[in-house]
C-alpha cells in the first residue's frame, strides 16, 4: 500500500513477510516513513507491529521483501549495527536496560563512544541532560541502580538513552508503547518532546494502544491487522471510532464502558489498609471495584503488595478477608514464568482445583487452558507453546486469565492493561464488572484515567499516602490531578 506522494521516504518497506514456525507474523507489509513525521502504528495484539519494528532495527531478517533507507536498498546487508549506524533507534516494549547497572552505566552500554578516561562523568551528564529535556522534574539520579527505580522511571531512562547522543544522530526513533508505564503527566512530557523532535526533521514511529495519544501526536496513522497494513491515512482522517473500526473492533461509547455510579454498598469489608504513612485509610467491600490513582511510583504497587502479603501472613497495617490473586503490571519481572508454556502460565494459580486423586489431571488442565484461550482471545495456534512466543499484549492476557480463572475472591491489579489492545480491554472491563457483580472484589491500580471510570470508589495516592477518596460520581480528571500534585503546587 505504498502511497502516492511518498517519493521522499526515509524508509520504505515493501512486501515484507516473516513467519515464526506456523505463525505468519508479517504477510506482505508495505509501508513508508517520511522525514519529519510522526507515524502512528495501531493494531490488535499480535497484529505484527513489534515484529515489523524488529525488522526495521535489524533484529529480525524478513523471509522476503525489501527495505530501503534513504533511497538505498539494504536487502541482504542489513542488521543491528547497520541500523544503528544509519540512525535507527528503538525503545522496545519490554524494557531492555540492565537492572544491576546504574543509569549512567546503562547509558555507556548503549553509547559505545563513551569510552576512555572520564566516561562515567560524560555518561552521567549525557543522560541527566536528556532526562531534564524530556521529563523535567524526573527525580532520577545518574548513579542510581536501575533495579531501585520504579517501572515508570526505568521507562523514562530507556527513552532518554535512545534519544541521547549523536553517535550518529538519531534519524528514526521507534517508540513501542513508550507510555505504557508512564503516568499521564510524564506521558504528556514525552509526546510534547516527540512533536519537537519531528519538527526538527526527525522521524518517529509511535506504537500505542492508547488511541488518544496516537490521534493527538501523529501526522499519519497506519493500522495493522493479522500481519498486514490494512489502512494508512493522515491522522486528521481518523477519529477514535473510525480508528478502532479499522482495527477490526466495534468500540463501545465511553458512557457505555463506564460503570454506572452507585452508592457505596453495605456489603462486608474484605480488605482494609490503615492509613499508610499517615494518610487516609482504604476499605474495599465485597463486589466493589476499587481504583488506585496518582502519579506513577507513589506507593500504589506497594499498597497492592502489602495486601497480597497480608492475605498470606497477616499485617499490622492491612487486613484481608479472602483469597487473593495478583495481576502484575511488570510482566517481565513479576508476571510470566519465562520457561513455561502459555497453558502452564495460565493454570499455575489453579492447580489445586485441577487435581484428581491428588495428582494434576492433564485433561482438566487442558480444558481450563482452552476455555481461557477462548474467553480472553489469546492469539496462538497452541497453548503448549512457550509464553515468550506470544506478543506482549497476549502475554498480559495470559496473566489476566491466570487471576480470573483462579478461586481468588480479591483480585489485585497492578496497572495490568499495559499493552492490551482496545478490543480486549473492553472485554476485560466487562468481565471485571460481571465478576464484581458476582461478588468478587477488585483493587485496581491504573495509570489510565479512563479506566478509573470502571471503578466504584477511587483512592488517590501521593508519596505513599492516601490523599483523596472519591466515589465514581465525583470523578473528574481535574480532581485526580489536583490531589496528585497538591504538595508540588503548594
Ligand atoms: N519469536 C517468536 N516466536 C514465535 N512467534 C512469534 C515470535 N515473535 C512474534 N511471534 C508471533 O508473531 C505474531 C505477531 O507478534 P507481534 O509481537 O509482532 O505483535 P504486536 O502487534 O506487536 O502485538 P502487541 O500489541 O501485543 O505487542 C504473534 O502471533 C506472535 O505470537
Amino acid at each position: 500500500m505504498t502511497e502516492p506522494g511518498s517519493a521522499g521516504a526515509l524508509v520504505r518497506l515493501s512486501a515484507i513477510e516473516k513467519s515464526f514456525g506456523a505463525v505468519r507474523a508479517l504477510r506482505g507489509v508495505d509501508l513508508d516513513i517520511r522525514p519529519g513525521e510522526c507515524l502512528g502504528l495501531a493494531g490488535h495484539n499480535g497484529a505484527g507491529k513489534s515484529t515489523l519494528m524488529q525488522v526495521l532495527v535489524g533484529n529480525v531478517v524478513p523471509d522476503t521483501g525489501t527495505l530501503t533507507l534513504s533511497g538505498e536498498d539494504q536487502t541482504g546487508r542489513y542488521g543491528v549495527s547497520r541500523a544503528r549506524a544509519l540512525g535507527v533507534r528503538c525503545v522496545f516494549q519490554e524494557l531492555s536496560l540492565c537492572p544491576n547497572l546504574t543509569v549512567a552505566e546503562n547509558t555507556r552500554v548503549r553509547h559505545g563512544t563513551l569510552r576512555g578516561f572520564g566516561w562515567r562523568r560524560r555518561a552521567s551528564a549525557l543522560i541527566r541532560d536528556k532526562l531534564d529535556e524530556i521529563f523535567p522534574g524526573h527525580g532520577i539520579g545518574p548513579q542510581e541502580l536501575l533495579s531501585d527505580l520504579a517501572l515508570g522511571q526505568r521507562q523514562m531512562v530507556e527513552i532518554a538513552t535512545v534519544f541521547a547522543g549523536d553517535d550518529p544522530t538519531p534519524r528514526l526513533v521507534i517508540l513501542d508503547e513508550p507510555t505504557s508505564s508512564l503516568d499521564g503527566s510524564a506521558a504528556s512530557q514525552l509526546l510534547a518532546y516527540v512533536r519537537g523532535f519531528v519538527a526538527k526533521g526527525g522521524s518517529v514511529i509511535l506504537i500505542s494502544h492508547i488511541l488518544g495519544e496516537i490521534l493527538s501526536t501523529c501526522d499519519r496513522i497506519a493500522v495493522m491487522s493479522d500481519g498486514r497494513v490494512v489502512d494508512v491515512r493522515p491522522a486528521s482522517g481518523f477519529d477514535r471510532y473510525s480508528l478502532v473500526e479499522s482495527m477490526g473492533h466495534v468500540v463501545a461509547h465511553e458512557d457505555e464502558a463506564a460503570v454506572e455510579a452507585r452508592a457505596r454498598s453495605a456489603a462486608p469489608v474484605v480488605a482494609r489498609v490503615s492509613s499508610p504513612r499517615g494518610g487516609g485509610a482504604l476499605e474495599a467491600r465485597r463486589g466493589e471495584i476499587i481504583g488506585l490513582a496518582g502519579l506513577a511510583g507513589h506507593g500504589q504497587t506497594a499498597l497492592l503488595v502489602l495486601l497480597q502479603n497480608a492475605s498470606f501472613r497477616g499485617s499490622r497495617f492491612a487486613k484481608v478477608e479472602g483469597r487473593t490473586a495478583f495481576v502484575a503490571g511488570d510482566r517481565q519481572t513479576d508476571g510470566v514464568f519465562p520457561l513455561w508454556s502459555i497453558g502452564q502460565n495460565v493454570t499455575i494459580r489453579s492447580l489445586r482445583g485441577l487435581t484428581r486423586l491428588g495428582l494434576i489431571d492433564p485433561a482438566r488442565e487442558r480444558a481450563m487452558e482452552a476455555d481461557w484461550q477462548r474467553r480472553i482471545a489469546i492469539r496462538t495456534p497452541d497453548m503448549g507453546n512457550n509464553i515468550l512466543t506470544l506478543s506482549g499484549g497476549n502475554q498480559q492476557k495470559a496473566l489476566f486469565a491466570r487471576a480470573l480463572g483462579s478461586d481468588a475472591e480479591i483480585i489485585l491489579m497492578d496497572d495490568p492493561m499495559r499493552g492490551v489492545d482496545i478490543g480486549t480491554k473492553q472485554e476485560v472491563y466487562a468481565q471485571v464488572r460481571t465478576e464484581a457483580e458476582k461478588g468478587r472484589t477488585f483493587i485496581w491500580y491504573t495509570t489510565e484515567f479512563d479506566e478509573l471510570k470502571s471503578c466504584d470508589q477511587i483512592y488517590v495516592l501521593r508519596t505513599g499516602r492516601i490523599v483523596d477518596e472519591l466515589p465514581r460520581a465525583d470523578l473528574t480528571e481535574a480532581r485526580i490531578l489536583s490531589a496528585s500534585f497538591k504538595e508540588e503546587a503548594a
